[in-house]
Order: structure tokens, then sequence, then C-alpha cells
């Protein structure tokens, strides 16, 4: 089957980058809830931003280990926002508010796949990140020869990507989406809408030279 890669852009903090994305094609925009992250926003400039979405373009909410006020927050405001947890949540953290979520996986050799789906019946998806100090978005790329298991629902490809390695990432993952944050900064935690623009792109020429 011929199956487009959606692509999410993550740790979006201004509207030109937004807007960069929505016009560069991007199917999800990550607003980043975690306080500790050069990337964090508010409440509030996460509306502005996600007010700025057209019909069909999806805002992501990430949290890490966040108080289930915060996230019960972010879900009154910001309407069809789906969840990403990427911290030490439960699959009981992760389910209790009935909604749609991402869940984010550090893979390392031992990591057994199935048993993460396992425990997330009811994610959308297991999002595949790269192992790094602290808990995401350091732009590592994890060994993708690890992914022997197929788990029974879609996968979204993280850590590291950039315009450069996107392709090699769909063609040996073959992912539903694929996720990127620092591979489109031009500095940490600065957005550059060129790069996403030529990340999309990437990904738009890959899903053309690739039979899936
Ligand atoms: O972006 C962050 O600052 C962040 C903080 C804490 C957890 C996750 C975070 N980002 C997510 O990490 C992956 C990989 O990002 P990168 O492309 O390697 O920089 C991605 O899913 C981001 O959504």
């Amino acid at each position: 089957m011929n199956q487009r890669t959606r692509i999410k852009i993550c740790g979006l903090r201004e509207a030109a980058d937004v807007d960069a994305a929505v016009e560069a094609g991007a199917d999800a925009l990550g607003l980043v809830f975690y306080a500790k992250s050069v990337r964090a926003l508010s409440l509030d400039q996460a509306c502005h931003l996600a007010e700025r979405l057209p019909p069909f373009v999806t805002p992501v909410g990430l949290f890490v280990n966040a108080a289930p006020a915060e996230v019960e927050a972010a879900l009154r405001a910001i309407p069809g926002l789906l969840l990403q947890f990427h911290g030490d949540e439960t699959p009981g953290d992760c389910e209790r508010w009935g909604r749609p979520y991402l869940r984010a996986v550090a893979v390392r050799p031992e990591t057994d796949l199935l048993d993460c789906a396992r425990r997330h019946p009811r994610a959308q998806a297991l999002l595949l990140d790269a192992p790094v100090e602290g808990y995401g978005g350091g732009g590592k790329v994890f060994d993708w020869s690890l992914l022997k298991t197929s788990v029974p629902y879609p996968v979204v490809l993280s850590g590291g990507l950039n315009a450069d390695n996107v392709a090699d990432g769909i063609r040996c993952v073959r992912p539903w989406a694929v996720d990127v944050s620092s591979g489109v900064e031009i500095s940490r935690g600065v957005k550059s809408p060129d790069l996403i623009r030529r990340f999309c792109a990437a990904v738009h020429a890959a899903d053309a030279a690739h039979t899936r």
C-alpha cells in the first residue's frame, strides 16, 4: 500500500514557525508543557499558537510527569488536543483522560515494544525516541535496527531526525509518522522556517520515492 508519512513538528514557540510548518504540510504540531524544556510554553502562549491551526492539523500537548491539573487545563483550553506523554507516566496516568494519546518510548537494546504496546492498549501510537539525558528533545538518533518487533498500532519515529536522515528513517522503520524538534532548529530551542520546509520536503520526497 502506498501510504504517506505523517509529519509532526515539535517544540514550536513562534507564530511564524507554526505558519511555516502548516504551509509546508505538517500534520501535527507539538506544544511543550514541560517547564524544564527550552521549548516550554505557558498555556496562554500555547492557546495562541493552537488558534492558528487550520482544520486537520492536530495540536499535540507534550507532558513530562505533569500534575493532572496541568493536563486537565490544557485539554480544556485547546480543542482537539492530542496528548503526548514523554516522562515516567504509568499506563493509568496516560489513560485516565479517556483521550487519544501518544506514548513515548526510549528505545534501548532491551526494550520490549510489544510489552509497551500491551501496557498501553489505548495509545494511538508509540512514539519511538532515543534514550537521552533528561526526557527528550535531545537530537539523538537511536539504532533503528533494534526495531524488529512490529506493534499492533502505528509508530511515530523520532529522535535526532533532520532533512538529511529522515528518508533513511522512513525506509528502515516505515513509521506512520515522523517527529522532529532539534533537527529543525538553528540553535537550541529556536526553530527555522527554512529547516521546517526542508524537513517536510524531504519526507514528501521520500514518500514519492518509496513504494510502501
Ligand atoms: O522538545 C523537548 O524539549 C522535549 C522535552 C522533554 C521530552 C521530550 C521533548 N521533545 C520530544 O523529543 C523527541 C525527539 O526530539 P529531537 O528531534 O531529537 O529533538 C520528539 O518527540 C520531541 O517531541
